[in-house]
């Protein structure tokens, strides 16, 4: 199926047993999801001739039919719980690489692709901020044992963020009152702080969306 609908009974909108395998999808899904990203970066930067653009149509559109018949929900699809690949091999979210995820905080390598551009060659703002979303909401994840959502993310652009490097980011949860989670982060290439954010999650209750 193509939607996020839930196949089986589950609390909430999140499920409190979400099983994480680093199996599914079999042993090149690592690579598969790769050759997705790549393809990505060549679609930001190539100009096809229109012969290119035809013949590329014809084996993405054979592909994408293949594709359909094994489509499952967001509960069981790699994309998102193989927690070995970058950014559990959500395609969607900037690669990154967990260092240490305690309730103190959490320590994390991020790279940005060439598909992240914003433009004259930097990372696009936006793409840093769904960074640190994911990020905070780990954090809150990690410090309250359970899923939270964001109320609001602000981020403070210090610096440019260069692409294809990989950059050192920081989230943790500075305060709490009660299911308010106030977090922290920051981004920085080197020793130079190119973000930081300040941002509220909310603990979800029991079986809340
Ligand atoms: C998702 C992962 C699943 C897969 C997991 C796989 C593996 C697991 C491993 C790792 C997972 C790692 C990371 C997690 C991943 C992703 C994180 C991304 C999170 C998101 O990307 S999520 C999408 C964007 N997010 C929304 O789509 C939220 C829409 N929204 C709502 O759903 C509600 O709005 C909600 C729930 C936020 C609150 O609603 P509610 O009814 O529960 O609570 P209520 O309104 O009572 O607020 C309680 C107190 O917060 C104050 N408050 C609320 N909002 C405020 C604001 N904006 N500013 C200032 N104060 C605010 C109130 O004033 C009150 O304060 P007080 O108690 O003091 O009066």
């Amino acid at each position: 199926m193509s939607d996020s609908s839930p196949t089986v009974p589950h609390e909430g909108g999140f499920r409190p047993d979400l099983d994480i395998s680093t199996e599914r999808g079999g042993p090149h899904y690592a690579e598969f999801s790769e050759q997705v990203r790549t393809l990505m970066d060549k679609a930001r930067f190539a100009c096809p001739t229109d012969e290119l653009a035809v013949e590329a149509i014809a084996v993405l559109s054979e592909l994408n039919a293949k594709l359909d018949a094994h489509l499952v929900d967001e509960w069981t699809t790699p994309a998102g719980t193989r927690v070995d690949l970058p950014a559990r091999g959500n395609l969607t979210l900037p690669p990154y690489e967990i260092e240490e995820a305690t309730p103190e905080g959490v320590l994390a390598t991020v790279w940005f692709r060439p598909y992240h551009l914003g433009g004259n060659g930097v990372t696009h703002g936006g793409q840093v901020a769904v960074a640190f979303d994911d990020l905070g909401g780990m954090a809150s994840l990690v410090a309250v044992n359970g899923v939270c959502r964001t109320a609001y993310l602000k981020v403070n652009y210090r610096s440019l963020t260069p692409l294809n490097t990989r950059l050192t980011i920081r989230t943790w949860v500075e305060r709490r009152e009660g299911r308010k989670l106030f977090v922290a982060g920051t981004l920085h290439d080197g020793d130079r702080l190119c973000a930081d954010i300040e941002s509220l999650f909310i603990e979800l209750r029991p079986g809340q969306a």
